[in-house]
């Protein structure tokens, strides 16, 4: 990692640090000690180790810390100052810390960096679920308005951001952590950010009637998720112990929802949601995914893009659901080492839509458990997965006209697009009870959505290139 000058016993050794796997996906750091025969030799070996460490333009240099205290168990601050930022020193990156002092603090503060972020490699967040979603939105929203793509707008074509976020997990589930990174532990993912490792990944964006919601990196969640979160929220007090104690409850009140969702099933991929693949680093199926993807998209217009993005035809699920599940990746975490949906991949631009119909008690129990072990959560007549582009939700008073179903795709993509679904309710209708989506955990009010998978690949920014010029 770097080299130290190493003062006792020996004068003319001096340390290196490195990087060791361990295992289930940790890492270590490690020292060696190099003892030299004279002063000039040892010299001579740090300047060469340091003159090709400053050659890897992709390791940062300088960060931009945002610590949620309130995050998990409460230790974020804790975590970081004991774990990270003394590694952070040995691997001479500056930093600079911000304690968040109220929800939304780092989303709006990056919001309103303009020139100013030029200075940093890189934002790191140490906290859950819902902080990492926090700074994605400071930084993708930031990127879209300094390029005028109007988020509102679900067929927009999103820019990619030129900071990477580093995850530092000190929240209760951070199962966005643990999905790219296969650990939770502080010190593995701040030797990942040390390294400049990086990973694109799938952002899922959100709209309801044309209007922006929320982007989604994990779980996007309707009915027994969405009710868990709703009622842990008013329990956030009790740290991650919330989320046991609703999901008992949710799970006796055994609460079902009607509707229909719409998808276009991406069938252009090469995984299929049940066929036991695991997305690891390189992951053939996501370098597949993002090259015909942009290779589609090349000769088309912008207009054109929403539409062929899609590249398929819509078809509609309609019933009575346990939950809605829109997992843009494994959703893998300390409760669910495989995740809501262990094959679904980071970054190949779908999500894997998982539907829960009602079912005996006993039955919604059984799938809960297959996600705490190797047995396939899938494997029950009351549930279906379905590898995703993009998909709608309507609830029962809602719904889309029957008349829908004789559309051409053209004309189903024309009203999706123009949001021409109108809710259809008669006087005579029962207002049907709703649930909401949870979205990486925090609370979306809205029943009807729209959601589209994007892959979000990191450009080089400022620095990097300025350094890559110096080489
Ligand atoms: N200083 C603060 N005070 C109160 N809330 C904050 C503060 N800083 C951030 N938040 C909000 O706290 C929410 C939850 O934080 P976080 O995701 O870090 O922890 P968690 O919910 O316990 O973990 P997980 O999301 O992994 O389940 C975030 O949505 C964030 O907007
Ligand atoms: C009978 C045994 C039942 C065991 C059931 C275990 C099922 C565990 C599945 C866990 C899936 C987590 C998906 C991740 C979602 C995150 O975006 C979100 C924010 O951090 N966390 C939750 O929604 C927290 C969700 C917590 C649910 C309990
Ligand atoms: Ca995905």
């Amino acid at each position: 990692m770097v080299a130290k000058q190493h003062t006792k016993p020996d004068p003319h050794a001096f340390t290196v640090c490195y990087v060791r796997r361990s295992a289930h996906h940790r890492w270590l750091c490690c020292d060696i000690t190099f003892s030299c025969p004279n002063q000039g030799l040892r010299q001579q070996w740090i300047q060469a180790i340091s003159e090709n460490l400053a050659l890897l333009s992709h390791r940062p240099r300088c960060l931009l810390v945002y610590i949620n205290p309130h995050g998990g168990r409460h230790l974020a601050k804790w975590i970081y100052d004991r774990k990270v930022a003394p590694l952070f020193c040995r691997a001479g990156i500056s930093t600079d810390v911000i304690i968040t002092e109220r929800a939304n603090h780092a989303r709006d503060h990056l919001r309103a960096q303009h020139g100013d972020l030029k200075k940093y490699d890189g934002v790191v967040c140490v906290g859950g679920d819902g902080m990492v979603n926090e700074i994605l939105h400071g930084l993708v929203s930031r990127t879209q308005t300094d390029h005028r793509v109007d988020q509102n707008q679900p067929d927009a074509h999103l820019v990619p951001c030129s900071l990477r976020i580093g995850i530092i997990p000190a929240g209760s589930t951070d199962c966005i952590c643990y999905t790219t990174m296969g650990t939770n532990d502080p010190v593995t993912s701040a030797l990942h950010i040390i390294v400049g490792d990086s990973q694109p990944m799938d952002v899922c964006s959100v709209h309801n009637n044309n209007t922006f919601l929320k982007y989604s990196v994990s779980l996007l969640g309707y009915g027994f998720y969405g009710d868990v979160l709703t009622d842990s929220e008013k329990k956030r007090w009790m740290g991650p112990l919330r989320y046991d104690l609703a999901g008992v409850k949710t799970f006796l009140s055994h609460n079902y929802y009607e509707g229909s969702i719409w998808f276009v099933p991406a069938q252009e991929t090469q995984g299929q949601p049940r066929d036991q693949e695991q997305c690891l680093a390189g992951c053939h199926v996501c370098q597949q995914g993002s090259y015909s993807e942009k290779k589609k998209l090349k000769h088309l217009s912008e207009d054109e893009k929403f539409i062929k993005g899609s590249g398929s035809e819509w078809c509609v699920v309609r019933g009575k659901f346990l939950a809605v599940n829109a997992a843009t990746v494994s959703c893998a975490c300390p409760r669910s080492p495989r995740g809501l949906s262990p094959s679904a991949h980071l970054a190949d631009g779908t999500a894997d839509l998982i539907l829960v119909r009602k079912c005996s008690r006993f039955g919604f129990f059984r799938h809960l458990l297959r996600h705490t072990n190797a047995d396939d959560q899938f494997d029950h007549p009351f549930v279906e997965v379905h590898r995703v582009r993009r998909f709608l939700f309507q609830p029962k008073n809602q719904e889309v006209s029957d008349s829908t179903e004789d559309l051409s795709d053209s004309e189903m993509e024309k009203r999706v697009k123009t949001n021409a679904f109108r809710p259809i309710c008669h006087a005579s209708d029962d207002i049907t009870a709703q649930s909401n989506w949870t979205c990486d955990g925090e609370i979306l009010p809205h029943a009807a959505i729209q959601a589209a998978v994007s892959v979000m690949n990191s450009t080089t920014n400022a620095r990097q290139k300025e350094r890559q010029r110096e080489k």
